[in-house]
């Protein structure tokens, strides 16, 4: 294991790596096939730091996997990616600018090979200025609801100046203020609320000042893998009245509140509040936004405006989120690796 370096030369981050050569084909009896005829091993390459190997690649995810001929295979790092596998499907979630080259090298010099994801595709999802883009040209609206994303601003520098740029561009406080940049670091998450426009100064651009929308202090995450969807519930901010509004001044940080204790699911809500957004406006927003990002494995937090039944706002959306928290992960990934290894093998031999 050795520590990488990012983009920007700070923020490092674990990469591990290992030795690993396989023979050009790969046969195996499946566990558990009965009569059938042994089938052709699906083989997955992953490059992935130390925190979502231990959270993603899960005992029970590489059991379930084995049993279904699917087997992951670490990438390492000091050698050619052209010399490893052979793949099926390469799995990665790294930063720097070498690595992206690296796979968008290897993607071009094997087609045959399924990335999850292209790097640009992903690169795009590490800017918040352009982050939500895709949804804005959606404008998404039926009979089932509208999905649209929070007004916002991009402050690249001169904090000074934010006051009054807030103004002209008609903002409406409180305001959460994201770094601009989300590249997984620790410090691409820490958020904070402002509730008064002086205090605005005391920010650190680069960000992106956001609207806060009041939302019942629930939001919904939804977790997309190829075509499946799964939607779970989490605690988020509170709302803030027009009292607190008026009575707090500053600027207040705040954790991560999405994360992984805060399962809302259980809870005892108002049940206005935690109603799941409608499946179909959720297939329709997931489906256009796999074509629009070219992405096949992300997950978007979604929040519906407190009083409306059917007012949806996307404000994040993430690349390989934590699948290990959500439900039934191990069957829904497997099956989405198998059906990218079936198809390849169909399109090959057909
Ligand atoms: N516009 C908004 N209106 C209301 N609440 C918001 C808004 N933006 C963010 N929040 C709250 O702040 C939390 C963190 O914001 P966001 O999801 O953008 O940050 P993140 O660091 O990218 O999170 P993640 O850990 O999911 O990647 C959200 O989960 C939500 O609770
Ligand atoms: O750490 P967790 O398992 O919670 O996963 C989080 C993931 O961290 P990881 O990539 O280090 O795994 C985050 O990625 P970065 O932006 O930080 O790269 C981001 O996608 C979060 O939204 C995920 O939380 P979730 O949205 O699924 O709750
Ligand atoms: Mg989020
Ligand atoms: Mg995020």
């Amino acid at each position: 294991m050795r520590l990488r370096e990012n983009d920007d030369g700070g923020e490092k981050e674990e990469v591990v790596e290992n030795d690993v050569t396989l023979a050009q084909n790969q046969w195996c009896p499946v566990v558990n096939a009965g009569f059938s005829s042994p089938k052709r091993l699906v083989v997955v390459g992953y490059a992935l730091t130390t925190k979502k190997i231990k959270s993603f690649l899960q005992p029970k995810l590489e059991g379930l996997a084995r049993n279904k001929g699917i087997l992951f295979v670490a990438i390492d790092h000091n050698r050619p990616l052209s010399d490893q596998g052979p793949f099926d499907i390469v799995l990665h979630k790294l930063s720097g600018k070498e690595w992206r080259q690296v796979v968008e090298d290897y993607r071009q010099s094997h087609p045959d090979v399924t990335v999850l994801d292209p790097p640009d595709a992903i690169q795009h999802l590490r800017n918040r200025q352009y982050m939500l883009q895709a949804v804005a040209d959606m404008n998404l609206s039926d009979s089932y609801g509208i999905v649209g994303v929070p007004r916002q601003l991009v402050i690249k520098r001169e904090a000074c100046a934010i006051p009054e740029l807030v103004n002209q561009a008609g903002l409406t406080l409180p305001l959460v203020a994201k770094p601009l940049v989300a590249d997984g670091s620790a410090k691409s998450h820490e958020l904070s609320l402002a509730y008064e426009q002086f205090s605005l100064q005391k920010l650190e651009p680069p960000l992106v000042l956001q609207e806060f929308v009041n939302h019942g202090g629930v939001l919904f995450k939804v977790y997309i893998v190829g075509d499946a969807i799964k939607v779970v519930r989490r605690f988020s901010l509170p709302d803030v009245s027009k009292w607190e509004l008026s009575k707090d001044a500053g600027i207040y940080n705040f954790p991560r509140v999405s994360c992984a204790a805060a399962s809302a699911d259980d809870a005892d809500l108002d049940p206005t509040v935690a109603e799941l957004p409608p499946r179909p406006l959720l297939e329709k927003l997931a489906k256009e936004l796999r074509w629009r990002l070219g992405l096949r494995l992300f997950n978007l937090d979604i929040i519906r405006e407190y009083g409306t039944r059917d007012h949806f706002y996307v404000i994040d959306i993430n690349y390989f989120p934590g699948y290990g928290k959500m439900p039934e992960y191990e069957h829904i990934f497997t099956d989405f690796l198998l059906s990218l290894g079936q198809g390849k093998y169909k399109k090959r031999s057909g």
